[in-house]
């Protein structure tokens, strides 16, 4: 198996968050599997599918889990036991655990406190002014809409004033305008210099935010870059659609002749129609059909989801 590593963007300087040939298991299960990589101010995407070691790389990065192999360090620091180093970087995590019955500048001064600092009041104060939830912070955190909660555990983790903050797929359950606003705090807070990792199992939502793409499948780094290259990687690859006609045993004699299909296999339900090239195959499709006097009924690509994708990244 071989990783396409597309040639980064970042500098080749040492990044704020460094991991060098990190791996980590639990029993007999590889999660994360020798992974490089910088991170620096700004904001990156970790993205891969279900169960591809995102969490478990967050986690590592947060001093959470140590790592079985290899070394995770923030401006040269081991993150692992490493109490001076919690206090450059916010963790917000997957799920929530925050008590409802609190408002959001309790909850957010309560985390002040926890952190040892010398103005709890102020520093909630200016947390919550940076998420925008000042105007509701009097509110308990179990009237609060997801996206309002969300902003709220932001404020929590920026509460010391951290330079890194991660974050565990932030945009889950929320609606699209939650979703703007916090893309709209991450940018900002990239802006400003925070160095800012999130992770996300849809491409859509990373490109949107984050310049630097890491992806990760199966525990291993599967491409880092631009999100337009890790975009093009994907378009320009093999699909299969799955294609209805008026005739689909015409159709298919038709398309034989086309070169940007690789194959084709007649199925119960229509064709299955393997395309060396998404482009070509989509513009060439219509009109073949169009010159054969045939009507299209369907045609889907049936290996859309992100783990061929992904499959398709590590193959190589
Ligand atoms: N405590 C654990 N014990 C055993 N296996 C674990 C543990 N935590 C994670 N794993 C396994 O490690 C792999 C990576 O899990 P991880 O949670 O890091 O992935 P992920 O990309 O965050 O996925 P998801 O988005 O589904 O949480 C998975 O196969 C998972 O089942």
């Amino acid at each position: 198996m071989t990783t396409q590593t597309l040639p980064a963007q970042t500098p080749t300087t040492t990044g704020v968050v460094e991991l060098s040939t990190v791996s980590r298991w639990y029993g007999n299960v590889v999660a994360v599997n020798d992974i490089t990589m910088s991170l620096h101010p700004g904001v990156t995407g970790l993205l891969g599918p279900n169960g591809a070691g995102k969490t478990t790389v967050l986690h590592m990065m947060a001093g959470f889990l140590s790592p079985s192999r290899g070394t995770v360090t923030i401006d040269g620091k081991p993150t692992w036991r490493n109490p001076a180093v919690y206090r450059d970087l916010g963790l917000v995590t997957e799920r929530e655990s925050v008590h409802g019955f609190l408002t959001a500048r309790q909850f957010v001064t309560a985390c002040a406190k926890m952190q040892k600092l010398p103005d709890p009041a102020g520093a909630a104060q200016r947390a919550l002014e940076l998420v925008e939830m000042t105007a509701a912070a009097e509110r308990r955190i179990e009237t609060f809409s997801k996206g309002m909660r969300q902003r709220t555990r932001v404020a929590a983790a920026l509460v010391h004033e951290p330079r890194v903050l991660l974050l565990d797929e932030p945009f889950n359950g929320m609606d699209p305008r939650q979703r703007m606003h916090m893309m709209e705090l991450l940018h900002r807070l990239g802006d400003n210099g925070h160095t800012i990792l999130f992770s996300s199992h849809i491409l859509e939502e990373v490109e949107q935010v984050a310049g630097l793409v890491q992806v990760i499948v199966a525990g291993r780094l599967a491409a880092s870059g631009d999100y337009r290259k890790i975009r093009r990687l994907m378009t320009n690859r093999p699909h299969v659609f799955a294609v209805r006609s008026s005739d689909d045993r015409r159709l298919a004699v038709a398309l034989i002749a086309e070169k940007s299909v690789a194959g084709i296999e007649i199925e119960p339900n229509g064709l299955a129609v393997r395309a060396s090239d998404y482009g070509s195959f989509t513009r060439a499709l219509p009109r073949i059909a169009l010159d054969q006097g045939i009507r299209l009924r369907q045609v889907v690509p049936s290996d859309e989801s992100l783990e061929s994708v992904f499959s398709y990244l590590l193959e190589g």
